[in-house]
């Protein structure tokens, strides 16, 4: 039996209007399920289920009103609904990475920098991590003339791939997938699924959202229907 790296129960989640008076706007309730080394979850549903909501949950960018996120990294279990924000961040460093298709860029540093910086952080040798970041700038086919670059002027899949280049990088156990495969053509949707392939291969859990049904169907171990976490609300 593959090991469990996140479980969450009974999770609560309202958002609160402050621009109305404070009105409370119940979303999810009792969400629960669990993820396992090796598996790619998938979060299925349909638009305004509350899928980004729980993967944003799951971040640590939302807070839960109320249940558990406990995520497992090494002996340890942490609660992320009760975990203090410098907890949190330390998970994103060791234990959750979060992978989407918008690039946070970061002024005037290269391209295979941005790469290899990942690659530094996960205690390789520079040496390693430039080469690291080379093979996975090639694989995504961002052409070599531009990993020299900032990727400001990249065109926006070229950005992407970079993105999704630096979220696979990292070693974490858990990653979180917010769509890594949107608007990417054929070729590069089929590098992605290869990284998820290998990633599973090696361990990582990891839970997703793709709205592609074929990419769906394509990496998902399981796919969990979140509109049963969902408040009903009047129409
Ligand atoms: N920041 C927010 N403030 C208020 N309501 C929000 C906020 N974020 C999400 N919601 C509401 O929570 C519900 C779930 O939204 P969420 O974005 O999680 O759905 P989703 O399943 O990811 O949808 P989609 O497939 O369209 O991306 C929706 O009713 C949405 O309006």
């Amino acid at each position: 039996m593959q090991q469990k790296i996140l479980s969450v129960q009974n999770l609560t989640k309202s958002f609160v209007m402050h621009l109305q008076n404070g009105l409370q706007l119940p979303v999810m309730d009792g969400a629960g399920f669990e993820v396992f080394a090796g598996e790619c979850v998938v979060l299925g549903g349909p638009s305004g289920a509350g899928k980004s909501t729980l993967l944003k949950m799951i971040y640590g960018n939302y807070a839960a009103d109320a249940g558990e996120i406990i995520i497992t990294h090494g002996d340890q279990h942490t609660d992320l609904v009760t975990a203090s924000p410098r907890e949190i961040l330390r998970l994103r460093q060791s234990t959750i990475g979060y992978v989407s298709q918008f690039l946070s860029a970061i002024p005037r540093v290269s391209a295979l920098d941005l790469v290899a910086q990942v690659a530094r952080q996960w205690g390789h040798s520079e040496e390693v991590a430039q080469e690291k970041a080379a093979k996975m700038l090639g694989q995504l086919n961002i052409p070599e003339h531009l990993w020299g670059l900032p990727p400001a002027t990249f065109s926006g899949g070229e950005q992407q791939r970079v993105n999704i280049a630096r979220g696979f990088m990292g070693e974490h156990k858990l990653l979180l997938l917010d769509e890594p495969t949107a608007s990417l053509d054929a070729a590069n949707r089929q590098v992605v699924l290869s990284l998820i392939e290998e990633r599973k291969a090696n361990g990582t859990a990891m839970l997703g959202i793709f709205h592609d049904a074929d990419t769906r169907d394509k990496v998902a171990d399981r796919v969990i229907d979140v509109t049963k976490f969902a408040v009903q609300r009047a129409a």
